[in-house]
């Protein structure tokens, strides 16, 4: 019992509705969520008013699925393959959705793995839970890292922040080269451009909205880090695939397989990863 319907630039996605009124948009490219709404019918996520959703781009904003790589930590390019690609749908129902895909031909000459991977996607009262679950069908261990890179829609970057829930975290800071920092206090105030990979991360994350007070949390499980991303304005005003000034209504918080990576899966071996999205009340 799967909707599908069809969305900007001919691509098939799924829409789910939970019985309390909240709902997702799942695209079949990418695995790519890039819509989740509350039960009163909020939208809890950023999406860019350039998106483009046909493959091979990934779609700017929502939640974009990085495999078998995070950012450019391998060889293949930023992100890996897994966002350009499309989707199958293996099953569902009303308000839960599992996609698959397993790698081509010309992937696996990039990435000589053979994989299925599935992202299931659930939508609940004022939450949403996504898994992703990757079998290794190849004869050799397959490395690997992944993100589930959500842009959370906030109303003013400038008054909004990211509780990580423990004082004095180290980082790698993307924009020095990976060097190694110290956040001072819990929090992340976005002021410039912000690209940095906890590793180790608490597994209970909150973006806090400070302007119409919201708080989402975001749980983590199977997957140690967490990036926390903000391109700033001339760096996402360079985006062909971003409005502009756009960067003041979004953050991302990226539970992760990232710096603690890779993992190695031995042939035969499934791994998980889930996040739980959850509106406090
Ligand atoms: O533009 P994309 O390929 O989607 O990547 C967007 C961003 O993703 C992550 O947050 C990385 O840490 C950033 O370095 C990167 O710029």
């Amino acid at each position: 019992m799967v909707k599908l319907v069809e969305g900007p630039d001919n691509q098939q996605k799924v829409l789910l509705q939970s019985s309390e009124g909240g709902s997702v948009e799942v695209f079949l490219h990418g695995a790519h969520v890039t819509s989740w709404k509350s039960n009163k019918g909020e939208e809890l996520l950023f999406m860019s008013n350039k998106a483009i959703y046909a493959p091979p781009k990934a779609i700017r904003g929502g939640i974009p699925i990085c495999f078998p790589q995070f950012g450019v930590l391998g060889p293949l390019g930023q992100h890996g393959f897994a966002r350009n690609s499309v989707f199958d749908v293996s099953q569902g129902s009303s308000d839960s959705v599992t996609l698959s895909f397993r790698p081509s031909t010309e992937q696996q000459k990039q990435f000589p793995h053979q994989f299925h991977l599935l992202i299931t996607v659930k939508v609940g009262s004022d939450s949403l839970t996504q898994t992703l679950e990757v079998k290794n069908e190849g004869r050799e261990s397959m490395p690997f890292t992944t993100a589930f890179h959500t842009y959370f829609l906030v109303s003013d970057v400038d008054r909004a922040h990211v509780d990580l829930g423990s004082e004095g975290l180290t980082y790698q800071d993307n924009t020095k080269g990976r060097a190694e920092s110290t956040l001072s206090g819990s929090h992340v105030q976005f002021q410039q451009e912000f690209d940095a990979i906890f590793v180790g991360a608490p597994d209970t994350i909150k973006v806090v909205d400070e302007k119409n007070g919201r708080k989402i949390s975001v749980k983590k499980q199977g997957l140690p880090d967490a990036v926390l991303w903000n391109p700033w304005g001339d760096k996402a005003n360079g985006m062909a695939d971003m409005g502009h000034d756009q960067y003041k209504n979004f953050l991302c918080v990226e539970p992760a397989v990232a710096a603690s990576g890779p993992i190695n899966l031995p042939s035969g071996q499934s791994w998980s990863g889930t996040q739980i999205l959850s509106l406090d009340s």
